[in-house]
């Protein structure tokens, strides 16, 4: 039996870090979104009980350091599955980009065993498992749009926003999401984004609103790190974006549109300068869909 799940992207529309925590996390409030940039991840049943993976980008690790075969190997210990799987992951999001590319396979493959293995668990049981691995993982289990707070695990759903396009650009470099919080000052932090205006403008479908309160206060960090990412910004705020924001710990950056014709022309100035770059649309849905 095979099974194929999509794994989207996720965007940052808010990123505060409200303190540090003993644990070494930071306390964070923010409001994320799925987007239709998505991977596939195809799971097959093994009656074997082992659990193998392959990736269609060769340099994604295919053992316990995937996401994705964490959350098989938790997913298998914790419910005393007998069978195993096979998983391939088709990768089209880009790697340490900031958009929880490997969150979202991770929470594709719990949706995906869930089905596979007739476990029958809830969305909440598969987000406790899925924090077990990452932070960003129990909102990729969800998807659509939320307010996640404590480390990113607590979830509030949301509206879908108002509808827009969305332009990814990634400059060619990786970025450690580690370094970028350990680079940050909380102190020092004097930018916090809008976040009650952001809940506002998503429940009242307000774009303008919407743009007027995108913030994230890691961009400072990534964009002191690369000054690269700072010249994406600038071209597309100079080629007509409604608003623009680095989406996580970047390097990734975010171009928000509604008129279609803008979308070409960002498309085109930011391709002349930097080769990942991608038209999405937000995902309304909360839950991620099934292929077949
Ligand atoms: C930047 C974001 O992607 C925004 O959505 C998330 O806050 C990070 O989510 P993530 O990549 O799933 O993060 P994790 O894999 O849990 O943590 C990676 C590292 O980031 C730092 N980290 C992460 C989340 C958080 N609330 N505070 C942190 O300080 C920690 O040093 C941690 O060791
Ligand atoms: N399934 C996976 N896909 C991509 N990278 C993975 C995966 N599993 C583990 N990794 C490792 O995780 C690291 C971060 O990759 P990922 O693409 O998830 O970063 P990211 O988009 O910045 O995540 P986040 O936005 O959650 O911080 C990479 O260096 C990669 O080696």
């Amino acid at each position: 039996m095979r099974i194929s799940v999509k794994a989207p992207a996720k965007i940052n529309l808010t990123l505060d870090v409200l303190a540090k925590r003993p644990d070494g996390y930071h306390e964070v409030e923010m409001v994320m979104t799925t987007v239709d940039l998505a991977d596939r991840v195809d799971l097959t049943l093994r009656g074997d009980g082992e659990i193998t993976l392959d990736c269609s980008a060769s340099f994604v690790p295919d053992d316990i350091r995937n996401h994705a075969y964490k959350a098989a190997v938790l997913l298998k210990e914790r419910y005393q599955v007998r069978e195993g799987v096979h998983l391939y992951i088709d990768k089209q999001i880009p790697v340490a980009a900031g958009l929880a590319g490997g969150s979202s396979d991770a929470a594709a493959t719990l949706r995906g065993l869930n089905q596979l293995w007739n476990l029958g668990l809830s969305l909440d049981e598969l987000a406790a498992v899925g924090a077990q691995i990452g932070s960003d993982v129990p909102f990729c289990v969800y998807g659509g749009t939320a307010l996640a707070k404590g480390r990113g695990e607590q979830i509030t759903h949301l509206n879908t926003p108002a509808p827009c396009w969305v332009i990814l650009a990634k400059p060619p470099i990786g970025v450690s999401t580690a370094d970028v919080y350990g680079n940050l000052r909380v102190q020092e932090i004097d930018n916090h984004p809008l976040t009650g205006q952001m809940l506002r403008a998503i429940s009242e479908q307000d774009f303008p609103m919407m743009c007027q309160a995108l913030g994230n206060v890691l961009e400072n960090v990534t964009l002191s790190l690369h000054p690269q990412v700072r010249q994406i910004k600038e071209l597309m705020m100079a080629s007509g974006a409604d608003g623009v924001l680095m989406s996580g710990s970047g390097p990734t950056v975010f171009a928000l549109v509604q008129k279609e014709a803008k979308v070409h022309r960002i498309y085109n100035a930011l391709r002349g300068f930097v080769k990942d770059v991608f038209v999405a649309r937000m995902l309304g849905a909360q839950e991620g869909e099934m292929l077949a």
